[in-house]
């Protein structure tokens, strides 16, 4: 079942430097029980992606195009309406969210929190019980209601930030580079209880990292963007082991943990640097980092369009179904 979908989704700043188009028109979906990867470069739009779905945008940022959730458009919605949808239809787990506990309030305090906003009738003692509860779901001993932020560890307050996140219950998570800051036996144990999640609850996942081996191990489904558009989107594994889009390829083939790290063909990453989006290339906006563009890639902007099962590149070599391995 279709939990949220992106239509047509298009995200201009206006800043210093003119009109910054950060999304470009993004069609994604993900399904509930599902998880769906958001990969790409810094500064592809993929920050921007997650924070429009709660209407976190500042107000420089102009938004069109659909969010539906549960078939509802958030774009369109009333802020009362929208107030109730945070924290209880959508939530988020931000990049660097262990800084953003409130340094003053103890944990079950601000666990308890959203409960007592968006769960009318429920009383304190009810609220606290369930942030309990929620504590130890994430693997964090009830002792620690009592804890200030600065008594935990860096992993610990991260497994507070996704135990708020779920406090009500939500049907979708938006997971923005929630572990990269984690070490990896701690970023191990959080996928698996962010994964454990979807699966027993059926929670739809969108799970931003900039992590490979994050996404393929997590996700389902991978989306690859680049300079705010999707450029490929498949299922996760064979997005960056078999990619159909030079860029994924570029991603798979830099990075070490995917596949036999002997045989990557280009350790030293990719070369050059993302368009500026303000002055953005005629034509496919990678062409001027790829090894395989022909002529055409000049002149138009590849569409996504299918190039296999369950699977579209917006590459115009790929769907003529030449290899665009690097
Ligand atoms: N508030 C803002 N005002 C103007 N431009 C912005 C704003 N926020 C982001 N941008 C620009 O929009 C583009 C997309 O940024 P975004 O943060 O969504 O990318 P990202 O893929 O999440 O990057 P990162 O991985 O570094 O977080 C970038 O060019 C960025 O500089």
């Amino acid at each position: 079942m279709t939990l949220l979908e992106f239509k047509d989704l298009r995200v201009t700043y206006t800043g210093s430097r003119g009109r910054l188009p950060a999304l470009r028109g993004v069609d994604l979906t993900v399904e509930a029980g599902r998880t769906l990867g958001i990969a790409g470069e810094s500064g592809c739009g993929k920050s921007t992606l997650a924070m429009a779905v709660l209407r976190l945008l500042p107000k420089t940022a102009e938004v069109s195009g659909e969010i539906l959730l549960d078939g509802e458009d958030l774009l369109a919605m009333g802020w009362g309406r929208l107030r109730a949808v945070r924290w209880t239809g959508a939530s988020i787990v931000f990049q660097g969210a262990m800084h953003s506990l409130n340094a003053v309030h103890r944990i079950g305090r601000q666990v308890a929190e959203p409960i007592l906003v968006h769960e009318k009738g429920t009383t304190p003692a009810q609220a606290a019980k369930r942030a309990e509860a929620l504590l130890e779901r994430v693997g964090l001993p009830a002792s620690r209601m009592r804890s200030y932020p600065h008594e935990l560890s860096g992993g610990q307050r991260q497994r507070v930030m996704i135990a708020m996140a779920l406090a009500c219950d939500p049907q979708l998570v938006i997971a923005d580079e929630a572990t990269t800051a984690l070490d990896v036996m701690v970023q191990a144990q959080v996928l698996q209880l962010i994964s454990g999640l979807v699966t027993e609850r059926g929670v739809g996942l969108m799970m931003i990292s900039h992590d490979l081996s994050v996404l393929s191990s997590v996700c389902d489904e991978a989306a690859v963007m680049y300079a705010g558009r999707v450029v490929e989107r498949g299922p996760a594994h064979e997005v960056f082991a078999n990619a159909r889009h030079p860029y994924s390829a570029a991603l798979g083939a830099a990075f070490p943990v995917i596949g036999d790290p002997a045989a990557r063909k280009n350790p030293g990453g990719l070369a050059g640097d993302p368009p500026d989006p303000v002055r953005l290339p005629e034509g496919c906006s990678f062409r001027p980092r790829c090894a395989v563009a022909v002529e055409r890639c000049g002149e138009d902007s590849p569409e996504l369009l299918e190039v296999g099962p369950k699977r579209v590149s917006a590459c115009f070599v790929a769907q003529e179904g030449m290899p665009v391995v690097l």
